[in-house]
């Protein structure tokens, strides 16, 4: 910065200092100043910095994959003091040799703390990583993404540069050499560990954010008189975290609460008294008719449009008048999204031809399959993550 800059560098950095013992800030605030410091930084990097930032941003990933493989943060983690790479090395079965040139890395991006030559501690992000469902993320991103984003310059040239309209013609199948849609191939291949570990990735992602239940009026919306009718339908439902959670938060709602998946999923659902599991393919014509509400939570932005369609129109059939749909999903903002709203709509396009949709791509998606918007209530303002109520039309 130049000297006639009106701020005063040394006490901007002072207060940013301070900034990270203050916890006192709220989520709406934390996530504002979180972006502005991100546009503070990309604004005050220098041009070599750029590139080593961009270039070098997988071997993070890497790095931090292998303290996973060796349960390295959960080790140092739970360490009372700070340990040597020595120790750490004994305590993971890896030589002190390696460890050391790891350790050092990992010290310099604050994934974990040094407090003098060869002495680690914990960080914030090495309790973030010993958790299990944060690790589970990096492993997806790890083991799923960053083949497709390896892949993704090659494809995009040899497909002369068009959108992927095909979710078996993707950066995905390129990378992992197959011609099978990723949920399909991943089903296949993927050990029932993996399959676990992205169960609970899913789970995980959203449980700081704030939360759908917490905001959107679900006793009204729902409003239901007959025990026997279904009340919750969670379709793609997972391991059945968001049924768990209806059943939670209104143990006494009348109405039977089912989550559906694929039968391998399924297979480790959770097990809770009132929340039912059913095998159940959307591309196949919904089986529980007449619910009050069918739920989907990051289904459609799996699937271009032709497939989400199908997945509609395939629940438009079962519903009746009461029925509604809820779509819980971000609506992206066409002008400048959140960083992180715009990551997973690329992320969607090279794995599964899906996408995150603009508000004019929904409504167009929806119009299509004879459904109509009742309402919208948008939760979690940064990404615009939404439950958009449909009804027949
Ligand atoms: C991105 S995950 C979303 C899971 C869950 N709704 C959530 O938000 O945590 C997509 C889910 O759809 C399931 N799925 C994929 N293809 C399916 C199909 N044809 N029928 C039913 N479920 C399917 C996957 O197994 C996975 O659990």
């Amino acid at each position: 910065m130049s000297s006639h800059s009106k701020f005063d560098v040394s006490t901007l950095i002072a207060e940013l200092r301070a900034l990270q013992e203050n916890t006192s800030i709220d989520e709406a605030q934390r996530q504002e100043l979180c972006a502005a410091l991100q546009e503070a930084s990309l604004a005050v990097e220098s041009p070599l910095e750029t590139v080593n930032r961009i270039g070098f941003s997988t071997l993070n990933l890497g790095v931090v994959q292998v303290g996973i493989d060796l349960g390295l943060f959960t080790i140092l983690g739970k360490s009372p003091g700070s340990m040597t790479a020595e120790e750490l090395a004994q305590a993971t079965g890896s030589q002190p040799e390696l460890l050391v040139r790891l350790l050092r890395y990992l010290s310099s991006t604050g994934a974990i703390d040094a407090v003098a030559e060869n002495k680690y501690i914990a960080s914030k992000i090495t309790k973030t990583l010993a958790e299990p469902g944060m690790a589970a993320g990096v492993d997806h991103a790890y083991g799923s993404l960053l083949p497709c984003f390896q892949a993704m310059p090659k494809f995009l040239a040899e497909t002369k540069y068009q959108l992927p309209v095909d979710n078996a013609h993707t950066a995905y199948q390129m990378a992992n050499n197959t011609d099978l849609p990723a949920f399909v191939h991943a089903m296949k291949t993927s050990s029932p560990e993996k399959l676990q570990r992205f169960g609970l990735w899913m789970q995980t992602n959203k449980a700081s954010l704030p939360q759908w239940l917490d905001t959107i009026p679900f006793e009204k919306l729902c409003a239901n008189d007959d025990p026997e009718k279904p009340i919750f339908v969670d379709v793609g439902g997972s391991i059945g975290h968001q049924s768990v959670a209806v059943k939670t938060k209104y143990p006494a709602l009348p109405g039977r609460i089912i989550y559906q998946d694929l039968p391998p999923v399924i297979a480790h659902g959770l097990q809770v008294p009132g929340v039912e599991s059913m095998v159940y393919d959307f591309f196949q014509e919904q089986p529980i008719k007449g619910a009050r509400v069918y739920y989907f939570r990051n289904i459609l932005h799996d699937y271009p449009d032709e497939k989400c369609l199908a997945i509609l129109k395939n629940t438009a059939v079962a519903m009746d008048e009461h029925s509604l749909i809820f779509i819980d999903e971000m609506i992206l903002s066409a002008f400048k999204p959140y960083y992180q709203a715009a990551e997973m709509d690329l992320m969607m396009m090279l794995a599964l031809a899906g996408a995150e949709r603009t508000d004019k791509e929904w409504e167009t998606l929806i119009d299509a399959a004879g459904l109509k918007i009742k309402e919208i209530f948008t939760y979690n303002k940064l990404v615009r993550q939404s439950i958009i109520v449909l009804v027949r039309k």
